[in-house]
């Protein structure tokens, strides 16, 4: 499996693929960063005017909710309604699911629109399945990864989505398979948005394969073993962000052979 990772990953960066994000104001600066440290090429476009015409030029598409307003809902609408009508693949981070019937709606809408990949905390993966669940924490996970697996598996029976769920371990779900990824370092909860960086991952990967669950384990098990090597060498939150950038310049084959602790199974 580690092969896959390491051809994806040599692919996107002899492609440099250009990713188009509409995404949080939060993290529009570290997404971009992580992209570009990986080797994609990213456009944060956010207008409703001008958002189906980069779907035409870019090659996967990124849908981020964090910090809604009206405008950028309808531009995720119509990007995402284009990017089905043309066949680009998009992955949708649904943060903060449940804190109000605005995201909750738009989230609806989304879903049924089908997404190629989802990705999320516990906490927002198990109220995509279920919206009548409260929000208590905002954009943050109240519940351990390993609890929201069996409402992952369901969200990926009702949609068709290949779902991820981020945590002390990360778990990417299709029909046929579910994988594990063991990286990763609670350091990491103390960055901002490094679930965001995922998600902006599995969106490169999407843009260079068509092999849709490969590119979302790509991308999960990448920004995990980045955040871990980086949490290595970090006096806190600060510098493991910095030292992200470079873990994801740096990674190569060799790092990933041996570094990567991932389990496969066939459901
Ligand atoms: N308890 C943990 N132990 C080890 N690694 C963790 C832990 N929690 C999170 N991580 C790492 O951080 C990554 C992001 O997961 P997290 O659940 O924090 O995302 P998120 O809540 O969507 O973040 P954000 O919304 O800030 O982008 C995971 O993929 C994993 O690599
Ligand atoms: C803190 C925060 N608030 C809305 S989006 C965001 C970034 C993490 O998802
Ligand atoms: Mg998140």
């Amino acid at each position: 499996m580690e092969d896959s990772i390491i051809n994806l990953l040599e692919q996107l960066r002899v492609e440099k693929p250009l990713i188009h994000n509409i995404t949080n104001l939060v993290v529009m600066n570290n997404t971009a960063n992580a992209l570009l440290a990986l080797g994609a090429s990213p456009v944060m476009v956010h207008s409703p005017l001008e958002v189906r015409e980069v779907v035409d030029i870019a090659q996967a598409l990124v849908i981020n909710i964090g910090t809604l307003s009206e405008d950028t809902a309808e531009a995720m609408l119509v990007a995402t309604e284009h990017a089905n009508t043309i066949g680009r693949p998009w992955v949708l981070d649904p943060v903060g699911a449940g804190i109000s019937a605005f995201r909750n709606d738009l989230l609806s809408n989304l879903l049924d629109l089908k997404p190629t990949v989802i990705r999320g905390n516990a906490s927002e993966i198990m109220t995509l399945y279920n919206f009548n669940q409260p929000n208590t924490k905002g954009v943050d996970s109240t519940t351990a990864s390993k609890d929201a697996l069996r409402f992952g598996q369901l969200l990926q029976e009702q949609t068709g989505s290949i779902i991820c769920i981020s945590g002390e371990v990360d778990y990417i779900l299709s029909q046929q398979y579910r994988v594990e990824v063991f990286n990763g370092n609670p350091l990491m909860t103390q960055v901002t948005g490094l679930g965001c960086s995922a998600t902006a991952l599995i969106g490169a990967f999407l843009g260079v394969t068509d092999q849709y669950f490969e590119a979302a384990v790509a991308g999960v098990s990448i920004l995990s073993l980045a955040g871990e090597l980086a949490a290595q060498t970090a006096a806190g939150p600060g510098t493991l962000q910095l030292n992200l950038y470079d873990e994801l310049y740096q990674l190569n084959a060799e790092r990933l052979k041996s570094k990567l602790k991932i389990k496969r199974y066939a459901h």
